[in-house]
């Protein structure tokens, strides 16, 4: 079987070695807090630094997921408000689970389409602002981040990376707190998130003083001072990301390739008349570089995903709003280039 799902999406194929040595060596057994455990989950983080060209300022944390950090962001981050810019369901959700917790939450909604400016927040008060900058359900990506940055330097800024981070290179020192889960870009199995933050979030963190929660972020930051975690985590998820980092590319490279990919997949929609599918999204200041989103009608859509199931392919469904009348290919690293022609050979 083949997937082109945006998460869970295809893992690596060598996961299935590393599993199998994983379970050989031991490491599925092991007490967290041991010395065997720490130096897995050092060698993860200091792999991340190396790959994702991630500060060496920046703070790395494990969590259970991207959903988890958008908590930790409202309990730990923000003392009063929270300004969310978004234009798709993944942005909205973060917005409704902040309201749970945060005093203020000012919403920020865009077109599909639209750019999304700074102006539109000009005026208001900026304590954390929140930006999706790739929105997994409408294959939309904010492309420059440093609009943001300049507007709002006294700001923290929270960057929703869930669906890029490992797919393409981000300019960290643009965001204060970056998170994603391991299931999209990084090609793992779901059930970890990873979480970065800047040494200012870290400072914001000290100022709040949150401590109430398991998943305080100080308490995190306390327990990954000792490369340990703030609970028993997921350990061959951790072991996993560390075999997968070693084998890997700098970002820089994985990031080139991943783009060039992501054009071709466009123009394949553009140049040709497929079923008359077209691309949701038409500008390409905004067109994500990782998830493409095919729009037509529900019926096209309904028998193209019939075609390629016949042939052994999972395309990603729609999410939100376009459930029915888009497509989503995920255009992640772990995918090959044999499983992309296959692809373009059946929608041909
Ligand atoms: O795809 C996204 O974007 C999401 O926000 C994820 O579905 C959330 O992932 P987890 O919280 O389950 O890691
Ligand atoms: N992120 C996945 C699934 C998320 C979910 O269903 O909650 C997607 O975009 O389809």
């Amino acid at each position: 079987m083949i997937t082109f799902y945006p998460g869970p999406s295809k893992v690596y194929p060598q996961v299935a070695n590393y599993m199998q040595e994983a379970f050989e060596e031991g490491v599925l057994s092991i007490n967290h807090r041991s010395a065997e455990c720490m130096a897995i989950t050092k060698n993860a983080i200091q792999l991340l630094h190396e790959k994702l060209n991630i500060p060496p300022d920046y703070s790395i944390y494990f969590v259970s997921s991207a959903t988890e950090a958008w908590e930790i962001i409202a309990q730990s981050l923000t003392s009063k408000s929270s300004t969310h810019f978004y234009n798709g369901a993944f942005g909205e959700k973060w917005a409704d689970y902040s309201s749970k917790i945060v005093k203020t939450v000012d919403r920020i909604s865009f077109a599909v389409e639209e750019i999304p400016s700074v102006n539109l927040a000009l005026n208001a008060e900026v304590e954390v602002l929140c930006l999706t900058q790739n929105e997994t359900s409408n294959g939309t990506q904010i492309r420059d981040l440093s609009t943001f940055r300049k507007t709002f330097s006294e700001s923290i800024i929270a960057v929703d990376v869930t669906s890029s981070l490992g797919g393409i290179e981000l300019d960290w020192h643009n965001g204060d707190v970056w998170f994603a889960s391991v299931q999209k870009c990084l090609g793992l199995p779901a059930g970890m998130g990873i979480m970065i933050c800047s040494p200012k979030a870290l400072q914001k963190a000290e100022l709040i003083n949150d401590r109430k929660y398991y998943n305080s972020l100080l308490f995190i930051q306390e327990n990954f001072a000792k490369y340990q975690t703030h609970y028993t985590p997921n350990v061959l998820s951790i072991y996993l990301l560390n075999k997968v980092l070693s084998d890997i590319s700098n970002i820089s490279e994985i990031s080139r390739k991943i783009k060039k990919q992501a054009k071709d997949w466009y123009n394949f929609f553009n140049d040709n008349d497929k079923f008359g599918l077209n691309c949701l999204v038409q500008n390409i200041d905004i067109q994500s570089d990782t998830v493409i989103a095919v729009q037509g009608t529900t019926e096209q859509i309904k028998a193209i995903k019939e075609r390629t199931k016949i042939s052994g392919i999972t395309l990603g469904n729609g999410y939100g709003t376009w459930k029915n009348t888009t497509f989503r290919i995920a255009n992640f690293p772990a995918i090959e280039a044999f499983e992309i022609s296959k692809l373009k050979e059946i929608l041909y």
